[in-house]
């Protein structure tokens, strides 16, 4: 089984967690390959929400070309359940989020939400967070104090260049990877996350830093994760 297969698999089987809930909820839904196998799974099912919010530009079109009806984020009071990817998740479930470039909307749903799903193959589990290069979403024009203070933690910062994001969203290939909402994206590689919330604080104290991709508040509740076996569901 190839991993386009595991994210399929894992896809469906958050579609039949979610169809657990109860009918004419709002639901959340997130970004990236593996959220979208989720949203064609639950396509057929769409009328069980009474809406979704989405965390993305890319995944609000494919919701709407589904047909499924999207909400204002600030129209929603109660978001029972988000359903998202992860770059990489910890045995306490941590997460690395924002390798599609969506992590700020995506932590905004997060924070919404009473319980978050994550939905992953068995190649995003780590014991240590970090292998995978932090996201972290800056205003522009900060990108030079940033990038220094970013150092300081001991990784290798890089400016993430439209060419180099896996999300085709038409940008110029040697420009900086412009976000959804107009930032730009520090990388930092090298790290070895052993605090990620001590990590989360500190790096969301920088001036010019919008939101880091480290999910330990905004950890996951539910972990849904596929291997050649079959699926396996874990609670944290
Ligand atoms: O955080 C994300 C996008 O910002 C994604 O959830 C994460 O990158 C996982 O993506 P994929 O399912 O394609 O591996």
């Amino acid at each position: 089984m190839n991993q386009d297969q595991l994210k399929q698999l894992v896809g469906e089987a958050a579609r039949d967690e979610v169809l657990k809930l109860a009918a004419g909820q709002v639901l959340g839904v997130g970004t990236g390959s593996t959220a979208n196998c989720f949203i064609d799974a639950l396509a057929p099912h769409k009328h069980h929400f009474s809406g979704t919010v989405s965390s993305s530009n890319a995944t609000t079109e494919r919701l709407l070309k589904h047909g499924f009806k999207v909400l204002d984020p600030n129209d929603v009071d109660v978001l029972p359940t988000y359903v998202d990817g992860a770059d990489e998740i910890d045995p306490a479930g941590h997460m690395i989020k924002g390798g599609g470039g969506a992590l700020t909307r995506e932590k905004i749903i997060a924070s919404m939400a009473k319980q978050f799903i994550c939905i992953c193959d068995a190649s995003k589990q780590v014991a240590v967070l970090g292998n995978f290069a932090l996201p972290v979403e800056i205003i522009p024009l900060s990108k030079g104090i940033v990038t220094q203070e970013l150092a300081k933690l001991g990784g290798t910062v890089s400016l993430r260049m439209a060419k180099d994001t896996r999300a085709d969203l038409g940008q110029t290939p040697s420009q900086p990877f412009v976000t959804d909402n107009g930032g730009w994206i520090l990388d930092v590689a090298g790290l070895k996350i052993t605090n990620p919330l001590g990590l989360e604080t500190q790096i969301n104290q920088i001036a010019g830093v919008i939101t880091v991709g480290l999910f330990a508040k905004e950890k996951a509740d539910i972990l849904l994760v596929s291997n050649v076996l079959g699926v396996s569901r874990m609670t944290f």
